[in-house]
């Protein structure tokens, strides 16, 4: 479906580093890499989300896998095309919709920009009706045709983008920060698209975004890229397993005493304290200590019990794009 073999990309920017006569000097363009390297494959029905902090490489790689931009070298094959260079053949068959980029026009009516897409996907009328009962069935879009698009809420254009951006039934789907800054309404009018329209085991998603909960609920597989470099990719099922700490909780009859404190940081896990209840985070690579640290302190009467319990998914993809995500930083 997907095959990138060690993608790369460089951005040449002007230097703007020191004086007029250092510049003079110098070279006046600088190169930076804003992929490196990334090799991935993905097979037909995943949804994956690709994250990673502010320049990390997201955009570029979503531009190049959509055939806007080519790479500096290494290659990608998406749906056996190459992107850049069958890109006419190719977009028929991706649906593709990019933060604060518009698939609309604001003076025509949504279904005159349907119109457009019709066109330009070469659809027959018939599909496009069938398509669009389907659609209204699920998010109502029925009512926003012979509205004009300029006059509709951030929600309801959300809905039209989302019409025009699967009109052609693609088979391979790009959503790149698809609602960054905008509201409530547009967010949930997305985030009820991508919880609820028929992508099955067929339709192939990669997106990114900083909304925890998209990924938590979407999400079979993530790609994490740090600095252009591919970090780290891993389906989601086994994040908690691999990544992050369990957490012993330990209630205690009254505080829990010097003593048992001391003892428990010999351990070197992160400790937290909530009056009777002390939680030990212990990194999942190293959870034998759960029990060395049972036998050590069992034996003192006020402890009432002991419960491991797994971090829930939010504090796992905190901490992937926190702790994690430092520690890769210090190696890189
Ligand atoms: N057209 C361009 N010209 C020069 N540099 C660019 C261009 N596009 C991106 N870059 C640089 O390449 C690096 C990666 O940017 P990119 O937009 O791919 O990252 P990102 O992870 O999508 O970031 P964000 O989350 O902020 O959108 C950044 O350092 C960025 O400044």
């Amino acid at each position: 479906m997907i095959k990138v073999e060690k993608l790369t990309r460089n951005y040449k920017i002007p230097n703007n580093k020191g004086n007029f006569f250092v510049r003079l000097f110098n070279s006046r363009y600088k190169t930076i890499t804003a992929l490196n390297n990334v090799s991935f494959t993905i097979s037909k029905g995943e949804k994956v989300a690709v994250l990673g902090l502010n320049g990390s490489g997201k955009s570029t790689l979503f531009k190049i896998l959509t055939g806007i931009i080519s790479p500096s070298s290494g290659s990608c094959k998406c749906l056996d095309y190459d992107p850049f260079n069958e890109r006419k053949k190719y977009v028929k068959n991706i649906g593709v919709l990019f933060g604060q980029k518009t698939l609309l026009i604001p003076e025509l009516s949504v279904y005159d920009c349907l119109k457009l897409y019709k066109a330009v996907y070469e659809l027959k009328q018939k599909d496009i009706d069938y398509r669009l009962k389907i659609f209204d069935k699920h998010f109502g879009v029925e009512k926003l045709l012979h509205r004009i698009v300029r006059t509709l809420s951030l929600g309801e254009r959300m809905k039209a983008e989302i019409l025009m951006a699967t009109i052609h039934d693609p088979l391979l789907f790009f959503f790149d920060e698809p609602t960054i800054g905008l509201d409530v309404q547009a967010k949930n009018a997305f985030k009820d698209f991508l919880l609820n329209y028929p992508f099955g085991s067929e339709k192939t998603v990669l997106i990114t975004t900083h909304d925890i909960s998209v990924i938590k609920e979407f999400a079979t597989r993530i790609l994490l890229l740090n600095n252009g470099k591919l970090v780290l990719d891993i389906k989601t099922k086994y994040l908690k397993d691999k990544f992050g700490f369990k957490k012993l909780v330990i209630d205690f009859k009254r505080e829990p005493t010097k003593s048992i404190m001391e003892n428990i940081k010999t351990f070197g896990c992160p400790i937290e304290k909530n009056k009777n209840k002390l939680i030990i985070k212990v990194p999942v690579n190293e959870k034998e200590k759960i029990e060395t640290i049972k036998k050590k302190i069992v034996t003192d009467e006020s402890i009432i019990s002991f419960k491991v319990e797994n971090m829930d998914y939010e504090e796992t993809i905190n901490w992937l794009m926190g702790e994690f995500y430092a520690d890769v930083q210090k190696i890189s």
